[in-house]
């Protein structure tokens, strides 16, 4: 860690944004740069399917207690990058150079449940199962592991029925703070699709994670939803929560992330604030060369060389149509 860049720490959250300025203008805009106080560290991710490459990831650190996206064009690696750290995927370099580290420990081998147990949680999208389980018990589910772990010694001691209280108070806790506590009993598949959303975050935050990963966290949510989950995804980042989402509305990343790493074609391509990662002329090609039908969120960035780049294209298309004619 060098001293320069760790003077603003994220111990006691990071609610400044002064302070989240000043912690992110040390670190280098750049795929893979340092960072002062990483929660995450990745080195040599590959995932091939096939003889295809989904993944290719050389090093990738997280800073500590920001809210940082993971964005990149349709099929660029985002959710299969979070399935191999989270353990449910196996890298292709398994054994062979793959190597990540959550809060300083290691996890390359670890099952998906011990990497929740580590802290790294990340939210599931409501299945047809947990839809037709009631609010609550998604609720409940969401602390398995973390009863699980106490479970035999709770047995034990008979103390099993004041865990589960316990539980449920902090269920009862959370709801209410995400606005669902009336709808405790209501089955999860009535929910809204924002509702949805805040109960897929709920459910997360029952483990007690020190970093959430949210994919795609406003995807289907109304814009009077998205406003409310965005300010709870803030709060979450200002209470000391390190925050990993992958987003393809480019508004959001803007408006709430402090920091931004760019996939293509399974790689790190940029890293950065998002309004330099955003202008970054890699990260415009990387969209308009997957054809990708993403508004960057500020017509500012078609610059006048992205504009001829596209002329050209279309001019090429057009000149080889009328030659099959
Ligand atoms: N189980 C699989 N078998 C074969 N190919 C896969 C599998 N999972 C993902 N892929 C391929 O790997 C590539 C990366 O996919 P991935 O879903 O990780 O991208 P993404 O960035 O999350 O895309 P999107 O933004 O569209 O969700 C794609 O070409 C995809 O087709």
């Amino acid at each position: 860690m060098s001293d320069q860049m760790a003077q603003p720490t994220a111990a006691s959250g990071m609610a400044d944004p002064a302070a989240r300025r000043a912690l992110t203008g040390g670190f280098a805009p750049e795929p893979g740069s340092a960072k002062p106080d990483p929660i995450l560290v990745v080195d040599n991710i590959v995932r091939q399917f096939g003889g295809m490459t989904a993944v290719d990831v050389g090093h990738l650190e997280v800073q500590r207690g920001l809210i940082t996206a993971l964005i990149g064009p349709n099929g660029a690696g985002k959710t299969t990058f979070f399935n191999l750290i989270t353990g449910f995927d196996r890298p292709t370099t398994a054994g062979k150079g793959a190597h990540w580290a959550f809060d300083g420990r290691t996890l390359d081998k670890t099952s998906a449940s011990s990497v929740a147990r580590a802290g790294m949680v990340r939210t599931f999208q409501l299945t047809k199962a947990l839809s037709a389980m009631t609010v609550i018990e998604n609720m409940m589910l969401g602390a398995q592991d973390q009863a699980g772990e106490n479970l035999f010694k709770s047995m034990f001691r008979g103390t099993w029925a004041k865990q589960e209280r316990e539980i449920e108070a902090k269920a009862d806790e959370l709801l209410g703070r995400f606005k669902l506590y009336e709808k405790k009993h209501d089955y999860a598949g009535s929910l809204s699709g924002g509702q949805r959303k805040l109960l897929e975050m709920a459910r997360a935050l029952m483990s007690d994670p020190k970093m959430i990963m949210l994919d795609e966290p406003m995807a289907g949510v109304n814009p009077a939803l998205t406003q409310s989950l965005l300010g709870h995804v803030q709060s979450l980042r200002d209470e000391g929560m390190t925050v990993l989402f992958v987003e393809h509305d480019m508004h959001v990343v803007r408006h709430i992330s402090d920091w931004v790493a760019v996939m293509a074609e399974g790689k790190l391509v940029a890293e950065g604030p998002a309004d330099t990662v955003m202008s970054d002329q890699a990260v415009i090609d990387a969209y308009l060369g997957a054809h990708h039908d993403t508004d960057l969120g500020d017509d500012a960035l078609l610059t006048d060389e992205a504009i001829e780049e596209l002329e050209e294209e279309v001019a090429a298309e057009r000149e080889a149509e009328e030659e099959t004619k």
